[in-house]
């Protein structure tokens, strides 16, 4: 049987001023999907996204992630599903006075790790995913936008999560970087973390072909092209 990751069944999605920006949402994505995400600018995305990790607060319709109910979650759970995603933005968002090791150890603290070898072994392992391990106790100027974007990445993957909310990450990065980053996040759905990523940037899709969702006129479509296709 299919198993939806995320479900989002008949929601108005609201800006925080209470505009109402999308209208009877449904969106179904399974688990280890890889989803694209566009819309023109102002469109929705980012409100879709806010919604799916809890920015915006759902009022009318129902939707879930990760078997989290979004209507019914509290304000002092929203740090428990956070755990539960990997959110990936298009600035880095690196923290600049750590190195990348301090920068993984920050999250799994805050995250509730306390053991110091279990702590260490995993930062092993995400930036092994990511191809980094070698930059491990180097700072963020040390290191290349795209290789910031991977530690990014690495830091998203730290707690297992089964959603990958991506938006925008190769905003900031040349053509060739940005297939390196698509490389990667599709190589992580595979292993099974589902991946919504918004997106302008249709040569990456056409290179990287993938179901496409979008947001348009206050609807989001399910399954939709590309403009021009
Ligand atoms: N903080 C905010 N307060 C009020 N309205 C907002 C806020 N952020 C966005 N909006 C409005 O909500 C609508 C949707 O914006 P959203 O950021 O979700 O679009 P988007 O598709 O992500 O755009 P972009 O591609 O430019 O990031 C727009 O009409 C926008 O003006």
């Amino acid at each position: 049987m299919e198993q939806n990751v995320i479900k989002i069944e008949n929601a108005d999605i609201f800006q925080y001023n209470k505009h109402l920006v999308l209208t009877d949402v449904s969106l179904h994505i399974n688990k280890g999907e890889f989803v694209y995400l566009i819309g023109e600018t102002g469109s929705g995305k980012s409100s879709l996204l806010k919604i799916l990790y809890a920015d915006l607060e759902l009022t009318n319709g129902d939707a879930w992630i990760g078997g989290v109910n979004l209507r019914t979650l509290k304000k002092k759970d929203v740090p428990y599903l956070r755990r539960k995603l990997g959110i990936v933005f298009q600035d880095f968002q690196l923290l600049t006075d750590r190195t990348i090791e301090e920068n993984l150890l920050f999250v799994l603290r805050a995250t509730g790790w306390t053991d110091k070898k279990i702590m260490s072994a995993r930062i092993d392992e995400v930036l092994q995913n990511v191809g980094l391990v070698h930059k491990r106790h180097k700072w963020p100027h040390e290191i290349s936008g795209g290789e910031q974007q991977r530690v990014v990445i690495a830091r998203a993957l730290l707690n297992h999560p089964e959603v990958i909310l991506a938006d925008e990450p190769t905003g900031n990065l040349d053509p060739k970087t940005s297939s390196e980053i698509l490389n990667l996040l599709k190589s992580i759905s595979k292993l099974g973390t589902a991946v919504l990523m918004a997106t302008h940037d249709y040569r990456i899709i056409e290179r990287f072909p993938s179901r496409i969702v979008k947001c348009e006129n206050g609807k989001v479509y399910e399954n939709a092209t590309v403009p021009g296709n």
